[in-house]
């Protein structure tokens, strides 16, 4: 039988990366065996660990390019997690659509948007695939409502691609960030 795709999607602070960590620790705790993925750029708490911005955390392989889990994977997985799936290419649905074929299920969580209102192409690829798909919202940073849908800059370049937390990004929901964009 083919293995399930869940994606876990949503703003920064939204709680994509412990709802990620909850479905490892169900298999964790049932002692299935698992492989944990995270992009090496993504640095900001630890380099080997999947950590939430409330700090709990699991160990991850850091790979660069979707391709190196080849390298890692046995294939008698139960189950094959990614985060940060926004900062990989584009090849991970094929890596995915593998393990799926194989029998292994694979949950990723990642951003569906960046800052400037963009999708981020390999999270909203996946979701084609996805069977199950989890939106996340955050408590919006400026008017305190639970509809934070979207990620605002504070400060930085204009990179897409630019790690950072509270230091840089606060979440909002789209009236608040309406407002906020206006003013700048
Ligand atoms: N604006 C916010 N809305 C919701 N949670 C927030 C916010 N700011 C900080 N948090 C904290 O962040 C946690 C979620 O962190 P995490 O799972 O790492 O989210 P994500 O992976 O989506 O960035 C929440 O449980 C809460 O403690
Ligand atoms: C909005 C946005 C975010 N990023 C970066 C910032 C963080 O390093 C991650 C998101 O982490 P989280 O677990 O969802 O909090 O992505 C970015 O590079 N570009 C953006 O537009
Ligand atoms: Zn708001």
């Amino acid at each position: 039988m083919s293995g399930k795709f869940i994606l876990i999607v949503g703003p920064m602070y939204s709680g994509k990366t412990s709802e990620l960590i909850s479905f490892i620790e169900i298999y964790t705790l049932g002692k299935k065996k698992i492989k944990v993925f995270k992009p090496i750029i993504d640095t900001r708490y630890a380099s080997e660990y999947v950590v939430s911005h409330t700090g709990t955390k699991v160990e991850a392989i850091p790979i660069k390019e979707s391709k190196e889990m080849y390298n890692y994977l046995d294939y008698d997985e139960k189950a094959v997690f990614v985060d940060e799936v926004q900062f990989f290419d584009e090849g991970l649905k094929d890596v995915i659509n593998d393990l799926l074929k194989k029998g292994i299920n694979v949950y990723c969580s990642g951003l569906d948007l960046t800052y400037k209102n963009n999708p981020f192409q390999t999270t909203i690829l996946l979701s084609a695939y996805a069977d199950e798909i989890i939106k996340k919202k955050a408590v919006c940073h400026e008017c305190g409502e639970y509809n934070g849908t979207i990620s605002f800059k504070l400060v930085g370049n204009g990179d897409e691609i630019d790690v950072g937390g509270f230091e840089k990004y606060i979440a909002v929901c789209r009236d608040c960030y309406e407002k906020l964009n206006a003013e700048k």
